[in-house]
């Protein structure tokens, strides 16, 4: 099968996407449209996650490859494909999320 052609972002494309019903991430050159996920994060429901709604909201637009590796799981690093939509332009692997 073909490579997938994914779309090419820039990081000020990027930037622009920081509503919680417009979500956008970058982690490790790849660009995530979160906004399906983030309404059901834990914390956002569980109404005692104050400190992880900031943490996402202040990601939004962002690289945050860093703290994303830090507090989620390899299940759920694992199942971050879904998500992408795309590649950032310096990315090296940019037919594949
Ligand atoms: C689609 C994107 C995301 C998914 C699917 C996701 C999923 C999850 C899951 C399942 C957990 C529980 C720990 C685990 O099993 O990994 C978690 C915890 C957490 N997430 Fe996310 N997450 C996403 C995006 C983000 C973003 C962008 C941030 C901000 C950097 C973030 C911050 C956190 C924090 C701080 C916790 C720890 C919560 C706590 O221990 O109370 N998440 N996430």
């Amino acid at each position: 099968m073909a490579p997938r052609q994914l779309k090419i972002y820039t990081r000020e494309e990027v930037q622009k996407h920081t509503k919680r019903e417009d979500a956008w991430i970058i982690l490790h050159g790849k660009v995530y449209n979160i906004t399906p996920h983030i309404i059901n994060h834990p914390g956002w429901t569980c109404g005692c996650g104050t400190s992880t709604v900031i943490a996402i909201m202040n990601s939004l637009g962002t690289d945050c490859s860093e703290e994303f590796e830090e507090v989620h799981s390899p299940a759920t690093k694992a199942q971050m494909t879904y998500y992408c939509i795309g590649t950032l332009e310096e990315d090296n692997e940019q037919d594949k999320c």
